[in-house]
């Protein structure tokens, strides 16, 4: 099978993606960075009528057209408890910020422009005051039935605040995609495990977790299989079994002996779309359905799985939970020169330096090994070098990936 480009592997496999259409009712305090499944419509009217944006007295702009005009006070309006009567010519109302300006009244007058009388049973006017000042008009902000944000929107702090002021208690959402991930490998054993001769610790799934979570999935953990069929099947069954959405290995990709996950995968009906990419880390990724589960089969070398799911399962995720996705792709200039390349396009991990002017000077490791989480975890960055680019001198472009958004 030759390798498939990048580019194409990713439009292949969003090809044949849709974005979920399950909708679920949440309470709001549960439903932060969550996605709208319709319109959010305002249950009511805010300001819910005309309110006072300052603390003074409400009063007939007629009546302080000029300074030192003396009104008497007729009683009180404050947040949460308005005033019943109606305000008369030569009359004003004790104000607070929030309350109800009284019938009668058109503008507010500022409690630093007044000066009490009588221990406040009237004011005299040190400043005069035009019509509708300082008064928030009733439904200034959203009206009854307003539409206000669309089907799609993320619900983020602000849309949280403004779900919360428009009355709605609950909102419909998409259901988060489901992720089943399977770590398949004889040699793994669970961090807090003394591993024995041969075995390593498991470490991919962790990061998979992470991402999937970052990325707005549920994930169902399948835990660490062991290279043989019937294990692998079972576990693949579970993921069925759980409706996920996708399905995610790690491991056993590969041609080797006990490389199973394809044929698995394939006796447990599998139908495989494409394997092997012309990238480096990454080559052995395989795609396929299974029903209605997308499932990716990335390679077991952590760096290989980390990259293969910034380029396929982010993007693959992004589209089914109706997320925009993260922006990643920068430019970079280089810090150290860079051999040509050959058929496969590389990401080569790098560390990242802000310039003054804004720019980014970036410093590819010297080991590239995709066994090497040490040097994943202390990059910034993967500069992408497309098959077959000419070799970079420092200070030359280059297109990077950031690794955190
Ligand atoms: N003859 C060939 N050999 C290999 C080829 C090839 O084309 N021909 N491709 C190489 C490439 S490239 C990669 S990448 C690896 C990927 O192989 P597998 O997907 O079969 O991965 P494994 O052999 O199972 O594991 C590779 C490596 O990663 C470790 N590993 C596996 N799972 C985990 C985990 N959950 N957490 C941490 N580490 C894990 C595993 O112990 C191995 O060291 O194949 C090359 N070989
Ligand atoms: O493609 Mo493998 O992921 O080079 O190590």
């Amino acid at each position: 099978m030759a390798l498939l480009p990048v580019e194409e592997a990713q439009a292949r496999l969003l090809s044949t993606a849709t974005p979920i259409a399950r909708v679920e009712t949440l309470p709001l305090a549960l439903a932060k960075n969550r996605i709208l499944a319709e319109t959010l419509t305002a249950h009511l009217t805010q300001p819910p009528f005309d309110a006072s944006a300052m603390d003074g007295y409400a009063l007939r702009a007629e009546d302080a057209a000029s300074v030192g005009a003396e009104l008497k006070v007729i009683g009180v309006s404050a947040a949460g408890h308005g005033f019943d009567g109606t305000l008369n010519a030569g009359e004003c109302v004790r104000i607070f910020t929030g309350a109800p300006v009284p019938a009668g009244a058109d503008c507010i007058l500022l409690q630093e422009d007044a000066e009490k009388l009588d221990d406040g049973a009237r004011i005299r006017t040190a400043f005069s005051v035009s019509k509708g000042r300082h008064i928030r008009p009733m439904g200034q902000d959203f009206r009854i039935s307003d539409a206000l944000l669309p089907a799609g929107a993320r619900l983020d702090y602000t849309r949280l605040m403004l779900a919360a002021a428009t009355n709605n208690a609950t909102v419909n959402v998409y259901k988060k995609p489901l992720v089943a991930v399977l770590a398949t490998g004889d040699e793994l054993v669970l961090p807090g495990t003394t591993p024995g001769p041969s075995q390593i610790i498991a470490s991919n799934s962790f990061a998979l977790h992470a991402l999937c979570d970052d990325l707005g999935a549920d994930v169902l953990d399948l835990g660490l299989v062991a290279d043989q069929h019937d294990a692998i099947k079972a576990a693949v069954r579970r993921a069925e079994l759980a409706g996920a959405d996708v399905l995610v290995t790690t491991g056993g990709a590969s041609v080797g002996d006990h490389d199973l996950v394809q044929s698995a995968l394939t006796a447990a009906g599998m139908v495989l779309d494409f394997w092997k990419i012309a990238m480096r880390p990454g080559k052995p990724l395989m795609v396929g359905r299974l029903g209605g589960m997308h499932v990716l089969g990335l390679p077991g070398n952590p760096v290989s799985s980390m990259v293969c799911s910034l380029l396929f399962l982010e993007p693959l995720l992004c589209h089914l939970a109706h997320q925009p996705l993260p922006k990643r792709r920068v430019n970079v200039k280089i810090n150290a020169p860079l051999p040509a390349n050959d058929q496969r396009q590389d990401y080569l991990r790098a560390r990242l330096e802000s310039q003054q002017d804004g720019s980014f000077l970036a410093t590819p490791f010297g080991k590239q090994d995709s066994s090497m989480m040490n040097v994943l975890a202390n990059a910034d960055a993967l500069l992408i070098r497309p098959p077959f680019a000419p070799e970079l001198t420092p200070g030359e472009d280059c297109t990077a990936l950031l690794l955190r958004v």
